[in-house]
């Protein structure tokens, strides 16, 4: 094949670059889950047997609606079991793939999202660069790219302080092998280092302490800067960049800039150590109020032509700004599912899930969604579509793109593609890549509609991983135990909720629209990632049995009107009341209050408020 023709023994050659284990106990959970399926059946037959006859009947409304209700929950049952009963893990392994491919790795784009300085402010931004700059890969291999749609020169100052400052940091990551490789989170994890009796400090404690200065002055720097909000002039002087934003740029008006801060390429771009540097890039696309501008969708479509443009790689890695890098070697730990000699040309992305720095000892608004992340999505994983979500995810960027796999689809690349293009100045590219950024660029192109992500879409990742599935494209879900990025979750309840009902109502609008995975992935998803798709896009209709569940029988209990059989035939519903009592205990039980159905609360409350609007 392709990638085998140097390197490596031929025994070498013969092994694989991942390996797909089943979960344990899969059989067994099999096994419980057909004992739930009897119990559905039993319960099914006793509502229909015994429906009251009489139309004069107090209790026939509630009984056909309690009927309803357990009639949703099962096919709701049913769709979970179908990521749950599939579970399976994937192992890569990075050495042998340094072993194969050392010399041959492809280029790899990285490319960040921001879109407000207030909210993400640039201090966080640039402590997700410098993590994705430090990666443990070939610097001249590696670009990273920052979309800016807030347009703010704050965060384009921030991310020129970062290029001088990952002079210092990207030598000291590799040499003391940091993680996680954002500074600020290094440092607060490794504060207590700079008490002396912290093996680190001994060993490191000059070069840490010198480092650990540079980065807070930065850091001050900058936060003086951002609040102020405004460029001294000192500092307006020192780079040509500043100038692309005029008095009358405006977040929602103003035209592409596109600054390339590091040029990859220089050999004389290199660190306090004299070691290449990565190519680092910012970019505002060109947003003006008449244009729609499509959101995180448009500013990684408009990322994806720069990056095509300046540095071309191959692969690249979707973060949002508030995810930074915690393993070096995730970028190669990813590659080897991309490079697998056997499967790996299939593969159009891994994701992995999303974790959090912030989760707070009880998790009181469930925001690590650890059953997702442990269960279902490596579930939807086994039927080899797991879903993108958005961020930590790394693509091939042909499938990205609109590629449609084919059977002579042969996954080949050529390795020079990842050495940036040289022939042109750093003024050109820029100019040339600023056309791409422009608005009208898209107009009448199928950007948004197959190629890039999709638009339209509050969830846009969900219905372009889909879309890319559905163009016979296979995509994995990796969940290594190092967790390889770590997040900010919604820490209040007003940005939980926010969040959760964005999602639910998003997920909703697509089982509506034409990408229903039931029509759309027919014949080309499996059945089970078909259904694993729909338990989260059902997750908020699916608030409405559970509500009438919770208001009717009890005013049915008080009016006297039988809903459920006499204990000894009760056994079947055993687990609704048991769920019921595990929460109610859970909501009132103020030491441990992990209210692991958080999600189905939220989606009881805000989906009778929500407003459909179907596409
Ligand atoms: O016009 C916009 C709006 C957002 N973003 C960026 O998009 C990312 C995600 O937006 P955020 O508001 O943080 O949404 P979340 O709810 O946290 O996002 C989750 O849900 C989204 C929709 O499913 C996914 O795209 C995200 O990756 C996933 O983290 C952030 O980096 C933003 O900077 C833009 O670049 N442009
Ligand atoms: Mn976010």
């Amino acid at each position: 094949m392709v990638h085998m023709d140097k390197g490596g023994t031929e025994e070498d050659e013969a092994l694989a670059l991942f390996e797909t284990k089943e979960a344990r106990f899969r059989g067994a959970y099999r096994l419980f889950a057909s004992t739930i399926v009897v119990g559905i059946c039993l319960i099914w037959v006793y509502r229909l047997s015994h429906l009251p006859r009489s139309a004069h009947d107090q209790g026939r409304w509630a009984w056909i609606g309690l009927f309803l209700a357990d009639v949703c929950f099962s096919l709701y049952w049913i769709f979970t079991q179908s990521a749950r009963c599939n579970v399976v893990y994937r192992y890569p392994f990075k050495d042998r793939l340094s072993h194969r491919y050392e010399e041959k790795l492809p280029g790899v784009d990285i490319l960040v999202c921001t879109a407000d300085p207030k909210m993400e402010p640039p201090t966080m931004v640039i402590n997700t660069v410098l993590s994705a700059m430090s990666y443990n890969y070939p610097p001249e291999k590696l670009s990273v790219y920052l979309s800016d749609d807030g347009g703010s020169e704050l965060t384009f100052y921030a991310l020129l302080e970062a290029s001088a400052f990952s002079k210092h940091w990207i030598p000291f990551c590799k040499k003391f092998r940091v993680e996680p490789m954002s500074p600020a989170a290094y440092f607060s994890k490794h504060s207590a280092a700079s008490n002396s009796q912290h093996d680190l400090s001994i060993n490191i404690g000059p070069e840490w302490l010198a480092v650990k200065k540079l980065y807070e002055e930065m850091k001050n720097r900058i936060d003086s800067i951002v609040e102020t909000g405004m460029i001294p002039k000192k500092i307006r002087d020192q780079h040509k960049g500043f100038s692309e934003w005029n008095s009358n740029a405006t977040k929602q008006d103003h035209q592409s800039i596109v600054q390339i801060m590091i040029d990859g390429r220089d050999k004389n771009a290199v660190d306090i150590d004299g070691g290449r540097l990565p190519m680092v890039v910012y970019m505002a696309r060109e947003k003006r109020p008449q244009w729609p501008h499509n959101f995180k969708a448009g500013a990684l479509n408009a990322l994806l032509r720069v990056s095509a443009k300046i540095s071309n790689a191959p692969f690249i890695l979707n973060l949002d700004c508030d995810m930074y890098a915690n393993d070096a070697d995730a970028v190669r730990e990813a590659l080897c599912f991309f490079m697998d000699e056997g499967k790996g040309k299939e593969i159009a992305f891994v994701q992995h899930p999303q974790n959090y720095d912030n989760i707070t000892k009880n998790d009181i608004y469930s925001t690590s969604s650890s059953v997702a992340n442990k269960f279902e999505l490596p579930g939807i994983g086994g039927y080899e579509a797991a879903l993108y979500c958005g961020t930590v995810c790394f693509h091939r960027r042909e499938s990205l793109c609109g590629k449609v796999c084919s059977k002579d689809y042969r996954g080949e690349w050529n390795s020079t593609e990842g050495e940036k293009k040289s022939d042109k100045t750093v003024n050109e590219l820029e100019e040339a890549s600023k056309v791409l950024a422009n608005c009208s660029h898209e107009k009448d192109t199928q950007w948004g509609k197959k190629m890039g992500l999709i638009y339209g879409c509050p969830v846009e990742d969900i219905v372009t991983g889909l879309t890319i599935q559905c163009r016979g494209w296979k995509s994995l879900y990796y969940n290594p135990d190092k967790k390889a990025f770590l997040g900010v979750a919604p820490a209040t309840l007003d940005t939980a909720l926010i969040q959760q009902k964005r999602w639910s109502e998003g997920m909703f609008q697509i089982f509506f629209s034409k990408y229903c995975p039931f029509i759309y992935g027919r014949g080309k998803i499996k059945l089970g990632a078909q259904m694993g798709y729909c338990m989260y896009l059902l997750w908020a209709p699916i608030s409405l049995p559970a509500l009438y569940y919770v208001i009717v029988p009890p005013l049915c209990l008080l009016r006297g009107i039988p809903l459920f059989p006499q204990v000894y035939l009760s056994l079947p519903f055993y687990s609704y009341a048991r769920d019921i009592c595990i929460l109610c205990l859970k909501c009132m039980s103020k030491k441990q209050v992990r209210v692991n159905r958080f999600r189905d609360i939220c989606a009881i409350y805000a989906s009778p408020l929500m407003p459909l609007r179907l596409t």
